[in-house]
């Protein structure tokens, strides 16, 4: 699918020259900004990706050049507080970090008799109710004590157990992804919830317009036709007049992968509905069944969707009923989130920890999945372990990782290589950090092979872990709405660090040496990150 968006840029990075054959000296390759950034390194030992070399900019890179090593103080250091890509390159609308940690002063691990120091605080650590507190804080979530998973990293079993569970659903069937893809699985999935339907289960699916639109709409439209309640957000035409009312642009994306059925049983993960997604031997992608009293959370999360789009659906008319035959609310402000149908009371038994958070950039400031990544980052003391399809992380989550490979934490990102990435685009926004992110001694590998790695899972400290839909991209901290879950408990745990092993098996360690054919291909993919 990031094909698509690659088709409608080849005309415009074209007209920017990115080609083998405009290849430069290396004297007119190095701009003003990448002087200044060079320079900003020698003199304080920190490298930092620079913007692209607008008008601005160059002032500002000029001033630094100016600027004798002797002299340079925190004025002229990169604060590293960037939300994404306009953030990144222009330094504007930036947010600061949030005060995460709250223990008393310190200035060493010695002075805290349990945890760390973290950022002149003392910390418990990142698998402890302190940072549970934090985080359900910040998020206005909760952390659910009880329940099981059951890690999906096959794409065979994933297909057999929606199946499963959409078959023998009796109350309600909830899905919401990015994408049904026009083939044999897509419509197995749709037929798979039109017998539900017909059988007199509700059944409730959210895609992304945009998304849904390039790959097939009379797929949805069927299921719409045959008893479905369908929803698309964010129409490109439909709601045109809507995003000028509200925080919404045409570059946002419904982007989360949610079944919940009956209340009872739900998974979450990084798949969409595709053959790459659900046939064995093709892209690489985990999910997580979850049962028990979590269920509740994530359900709720379904429902508070599903209500918001059924609203913007309503305010434009409810255009998608008469076109396409989707869902349309009865009356305005008309809800699902409290109707206790939905909800079933589960034992809380077991070890298991777990907190559903949806990041939702229409009413977040700082979108919660970007907030959560960063604060795990923020918290690890000992290892940060990462599988991600698409590895641009803003500047903020640079800073981080930085941060904390130079407090000691062993950083690693798994990501997709040359020959595994689906967009050469994203691994060209990708190449982009490289250097910045391995010269601080983060390790970067590349998965390889032919298939995309296509999973978004974080381990932190060996301890807590998080399945998702978010991407380390700008589009996922502050376009995408995004659902995660991040769970503490020693069995999905072991689960997820087994796994980042085989991968880490069939990857390679990159090489901060980048041939300089390849970092002009990546500088010119920042001018088109937000859109990748
Ligand atoms: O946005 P993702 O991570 O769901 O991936 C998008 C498509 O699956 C691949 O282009």
């Amino acid at each position: 699918m990031k094909g698509w968006i690659a088709f409608v840029l080849f005309g415009f990075l074209s007209a920017c020259g990115v080609d083998d054959s405009t290849e430069q000296t290396p004297e007119e390759s190095v701009d003003l900004c990448e002087a200044a950034a060079q320079h900003r390194a020698e003199c304080t030992g920190n490298y930092v990706t620079p913007p692209i070399c607008d008008e601005a900019s160059e002032a500002a890179a000029q001033n630094i050049l100016e600027v004798p090593c002797e002299e340079f103080s925190d004025e002229f250091e990169a604060t590293g507080k960037a939300d994404g890509a306009f953030c990144d390159w222009f330094g504007t609308g930036c947010t600061p970090d949030e005060p995460i940690f709250g223990g008393p002063r310190c200035e060493s691990n010695a002075e805290c008799s349990v945890g760390f120091c973290a950022e002149g605080r003392c910390f418990e650590g990142v698998n402890s109710d302190e940072f549970s507190g934090v985080i359900g804080l910040y998020t206005e979530t909760e952390e659910v004590e009880g329940g099981t998973t059951e890690l999906l990293d096959s794409n065979g079993m994933t297909r057999e157990l929606r199946r499963q569970l959409v078959q023998e659903a009796q109350n309600s069937v909830h899905f919401s992804a990015f994408i049904i893809q026009d083939d044999e699985v897509g419509w197995e999935m749709a037929q798979d919830f039109i017998a539900a339907a017909q059988r007199g289960v509700e059944v409730r699916v959210l895609v992304d317009a945009t998304t849904q639109y390039f790959a097939t709409y009379p797929l949805i439209e069927e299921m719409a036709a045959n008893g479905v309640q369908v929803l698309a957000f964010n129409p490109l035409t439909e709601w045109a007049l809507l995003r000028t009312l509200l925080p919404i642009t045409g570059n946002d994306r419904l982007h989360e992968k949610l079944l919940v059925v009956d209340g009872k049983s739900a998974i979450i993960g990084g798949r969409n509905v595709g053959v790459e997604y659900l046939v064995d031997e093709r892209w690489r992608d985990i999910d997580v069944l979850v049962e028990g009293p979590a269920v509740e959370k994530i359900q709720r999360m379904f429902l508070g969707i599903w209500d918001k789009n059924s609203e913007l659906e309503y305010r434009v008319g409810c255009s998608g009923r008469d076109k396409y035959g989707f869902h349309c609310p009865s009356f305005e402000g008309e809800s699902l989130l409290e109707d206790m149908r939905f909800y079933v009371p589960a034992e809380a038994e077991g070890s298991l920890k777990s907190r559903a958070i949806y990041s939702d950039p229409m009413v977040q400031e700082t979108p919660l999945g970007y907030f959560a990544t960063l604060a795990l980052i923020r918290a690890a003391q000992e290892s940060i372990t990462i599988s991600n399809a698409y590895f641009v992380p803003p500047r903020r989550l640079r800073k981080h990782l930085k941060a904390a490979e130079e407090r000691g934490v062993d950083v690693k990102v798994i990501t997709n290589s040359k020959t595994s990435t689906d967009g050469i685009w994203m691994y060209y926004a990708s190449l982009n950090y490289y250097r910045e992110l391995l010269e601080a001694g983060v390790e970067i590998y590349e998965y390889q092979g032919v298939e995309l790695m296509h999973a978004k899972t974080m381990v932190v400290d060996g301890k807590v872990g998080v399945i998702g839909s978010f991407n380390i991209d700008p589009r996922s901290a502050v376009d995408n709405s995004e659902s995660l879950l991040i769970v503490r408990e020693d069995a999905v745990i072991a689960e997820l660090l087994e796994s980042y092993q085989v991968d880490l098996a069939n990857s390679t360690l990159a090489s901060s040496d980048i041939p300089l054919s390849e970092m002009l291909k990546a500088k010119a993919h920042r001018l088109i990150e937000p859109l990748l």
